[in-house]
């Protein structure tokens, strides 16, 4: 732990530490599943109150990142890839970042449910706490699936979308959050590929420190599987048209393309992780072009 940390004395934080702490690379794509869950919906939502609604589901899931960052400031000390962010870097104290991630929590919710309904709240609210008590505090320093079932909190944005448009969760939301869900593993699990000494050092039990290298391959190779299955069920289901059904296919051929390349070797040398690292920053494209091509099929079959 850093002197930072322990102080109790309040640090006057810069503005670009809070933004820092909301993780807003991650949380482009987060919202942008979360805009393509509202415009994929049927029905009318003024302009205004779908602006506030995925203004909210930014907002919630920065605070859910912020609470993650208060939770683990010792653990993201011990990381290469973590030590600068504010809290182990001494910019900012960790009652101050508690204050922020309870405070934005709360506001975001309560502004979803005004604005819109309050099942869209519900179900932002479900999602902070699943990313925050489920993966964070529960799973994460305890098993090696801590991924694969915390994982879901970052499923819902679409369903939240959806659901602040119509007030109900039909067949295309929960398609979409299973698409996200076991896209999850192979994303994660690729990057963790080559960042794997950094979460030893932390003593945090992902899949390749736990079960090794060959069983981490074999993994993403199997969510690959089921994720292609997700990828397809909206154009089998009939909720989506051919223009998805083609995106999607052509874009998870590529995927599975990408993952039986890594599923096959055997290097363990993290500075030779190439074909990871592409699977790892092709997995951000293909899930935005899956859910661009959601919504351009739903506007054009409508
Ligand atoms: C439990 C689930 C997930 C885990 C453990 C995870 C983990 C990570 C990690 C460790 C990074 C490296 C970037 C960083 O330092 O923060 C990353 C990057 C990224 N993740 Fe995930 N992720 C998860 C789910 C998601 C979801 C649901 C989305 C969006 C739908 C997402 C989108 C991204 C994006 C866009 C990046 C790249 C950010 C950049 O360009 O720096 N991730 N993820
Ligand atoms: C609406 C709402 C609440 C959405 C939440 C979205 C969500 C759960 C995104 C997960 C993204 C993410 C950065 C995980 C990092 O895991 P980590 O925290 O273990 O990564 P680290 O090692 O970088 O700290």
């Amino acid at each position: 732990m850093t002197t930072a940390m322990l102080t109790t004395a309040p640090i006057t934080a810069h503005w670009r530490d809070f933004l820092a702490l909301t993780k807003p690379r991650v949380m482009t794509l987060v919202v942008f599943t979360g805009l393509c869950g509202l415009l994929a919906a049927p029905g009318h939502i003024h302009p205004v109150l779908a602006f506030t609604a995925i203004l909210c589901i930014a907002l919630g899931a920065g605070a859910a990142a912020t609470l993650n960052q208060w939770y683990e400031a010792d653990i993201d000390a011990k990381m290469k890839r973590t030590a600068n962010r504010p809290l182990p870097a001494g910019r900012m104290d960790r009652t101050s970042a508690l204050h922020f991630g309870v405070g934005l929590s709360f506001f975001s919710v309560i502004l979803m449910g005004m604005a819109t309904n309050w099942l869209a709240a519900v179900v932002l609210a479900v999602s902070i706490l699943f990313y925050v008590f489920v993966y964070t505090i529960w799973l994460k320093p305890r098993t090696a699936q801590n991924i694969v079932i915390g994982g879901a909190a970052g499923a819902f944005p679409p369903v939240i979308g959806w659901a602040a448009v119509t007030g109900d969760v039909t067949a295309l939301p929960v398609a979409l959050f299973m698409l996200i869900f076991f896209w999850t593993p192979p994303h994660f699990w690729a990057l963790a590929l080559f960042v794997k000494t950094d979460y030893a050092a932390a003593g945090i039990p992902m899949l390749p420190v736990v079960s090794g290298e060959v069983a981490t391959r074999r993994q993403i190779w199997f969510y690959t599987a089921i994720m292609a299955v997700a990828a397809m069920a909206p154009v089998l289901l009939r909720l989506t048209g051919l223009l998805y059904g083609t995106v999607a296919l052509l874009g998870t051929l590529l995927f599975a393309v990408f993952a039986f390349q890594v599923y096959r070797r055997r290097e363990s040398d993290p500075a030779r992780m190439g074909p990871e690292r592409r699977l790892f920053k092709y997995s951000i494209l293909y899930l935005f072009l899956l859910f661009g091509a959601v919504v351009v099929d739903r506007w054009l079959l409508a």
